[in-house]
């Protein structure tokens, strides 16, 4: 048997069209990205894909596209769980930063490195930055301290234990499940799923407000690579992605 598994990206925030590095900074959905929300809950209603349960980050950005596409594929009601571990990846010291004037200033080599290596953090974000996120409350719970960067193989460590104990035992329920998170915490679940290197995770970008569908088996894998369901249109916003700061 198996269940259907959709991930979604938040749909364009402020940030992404102002180009900067977002991270757990908690900025919100541009009118374009509440569009591209509801049009993605638009799409799994005429695809009868329609999730039972919904898992979201504790940003806005994510929370308010989940609530967008739930509203336009009339499921508003169905059960919602928040967690810190599908955050975006804490991004250090780049938060805040313009991405183009970073690449001009750093280089396209250590650009890439901290934003598409496997182990490299960015330098960690002082408390005291206008950008810090060590005294939001809704970190409060976290076990140790909430981070001060991370890079993609911190997001696993933190997402995966999420994945097992949380989210596949509501698919093995027999629920589809609709997974609202961000760029890089998708990645990393994608990179787990479909078991990408290292090395081959820093070509794979994920676009703004496209449902992504896979079939999960009871032992956690999928049938096969994720499939979304605009194809071309996915294909473009990926593009765009990759191309940002450049
Ligand atoms: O700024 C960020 O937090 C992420 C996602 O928007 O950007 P990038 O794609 O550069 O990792």
């Amino acid at each position: 048997m198996t269940n259907t598994l959709i991930l979604l990206r938040h749909g364009q925030s402020e940030w992404n069209e102002k180009n900067l590095f977002t991270g757990w900074v908690d900025v919100r959905l541009t009118e374009r990205g509440r569009g591209e929300a509801a049009a993605a809950g638009t799409l799994l209603a005429e695809s009868g894909m329609l999730p039972d349960v919904l898992f979201t980050s504790l940003l806005s950005r994510a929370i308010q596209t989940s609530n967008l596409a739930l509203e336009a594929a009339d499921r508003m009601w169905i059960p919602v769980e928040r967690s810190w571990r599908l955050n975006e990846r804490h991004y250090g010291a780049l938060q805040g930063l313009d991405k183009a004037e970073t690449l001009q200033k750093y280089g396209e080599e250590q650009f890439m490195e901290w934003r598409r290596s496997y182990n490299t953090p960015p330098p960690a974000l002082d408390d005291s930055n206008e950008w810090s996120q060590a005294n939001d409350p809704r970190y409060a719970g976290i076990d140790g301290d909430a981070p001060r960067t991370e890079c993609l193989s911190d997001v696993v460590t933190r997402l995966v234990p999420y994945w097992e104990s949380a989210i596949l035992p509501e698919l093995n329920s027999g629920k589809t499940v609709l997974v609202t998170a961000h760029g890089n915490s998708l990645r990393a679940l994608v990179k787990h799923l479909e078991g990408i290197s290292d090395e081959d995770i820093a070509a794979l970008n994920i676009p703004t407000g496209m449902p992504l569908v896979y079939e999960i088996n009871e032992d956690g894998t999928p049938t096969g690579a994720g499939r979304y369901l605009d194809p071309e249109a996915a294909a473009a916003g990926a593009a765009a992605v990759a191309a940002q700061g450049k």
